[in-house]
């Protein structure tokens, strides 16, 4: 029961995050199992619909996500399911976080996202990249290289803030 509640104290006062966690959690949960998504069938086609279709947040059913997910409004925020993110990790509205299409015309590996990373609102994270732990992403930045840990990156495209530059690093 704990594994479906693991996102709730990091949404506490933020029920719609609450109840969107907690869906992905149970869907999750489900496609562990050929037998339980079966079963399930109805209950996973009610998550997409609700969940993709109505609100506006596409988290795929098997993309890795740690404990801990903060999630801040919501809408337009769309995850490639080959995306992994750390603990404690913080999503907001309008970011994409997804592949690139290669010039042969496939297509790269999706971020792997470190702990404790807080993305701004309308981010956009692409291609075969690490983003390291304890970064903050700042609204509005576009991201195609990987990112070291403890830093601020911002910008389109990202460039890392000076430590002097940032409250955010003091
Ligand atoms: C509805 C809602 O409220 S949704 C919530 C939306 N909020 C967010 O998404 C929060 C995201 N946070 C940010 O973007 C913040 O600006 C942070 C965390 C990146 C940086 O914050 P601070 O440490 O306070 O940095 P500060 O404001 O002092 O700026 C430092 C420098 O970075 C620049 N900068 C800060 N944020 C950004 C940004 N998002 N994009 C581009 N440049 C930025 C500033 O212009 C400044 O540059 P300068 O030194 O040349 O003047
Ligand atoms: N408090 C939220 C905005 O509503 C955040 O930090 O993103």
């Amino acid at each position: 029961m704990s594994y479906l509640f693991q996102d709730w104290q990091s949404n506490r006062k933020n029920f719609k995050g609450q109840l969107v966690l907690f869906m992905f959690r149970l869907a999750s949960l489900i496609n562990r199992s050929m037998i339980a998504k079966v079963i399930f069938i109805l209950y996973l086609l009610f998550y997409r619909y609700l969940v993709e279709w109505i609100w506006g947040i596409e988290i795929p059913r098997k993309t890795k996500i740690g404990k801990g997910l903060s999630l801040f409004h919501g809408q337009a925020l769309v995850i490639n399911q080959g995306v992994v993110i750390g603990d404690n990790c913080t999503l907001r509205n309008s970011t994409t976080i997804g592949h690139k299409k290669l010039a042969d015309g496939t297509f790269s590996r999706c971020p792997r996202i470190g702990n404790n990373v807080d993305i701004g609102a309308n981010v956009v994270i692409i291609g075969d990249i690490e983003i390291g732990d304890n970064v903050v992403i700042g609204a509005g930045a576009v991201v195609t290289k990987s990112i070291p840990a403890n830093s601020v990156a911002v910008g389109n495209p990202a460039r890392i803030l000076d430590k002097k530059e940032t409250a955010a690093n003091a």
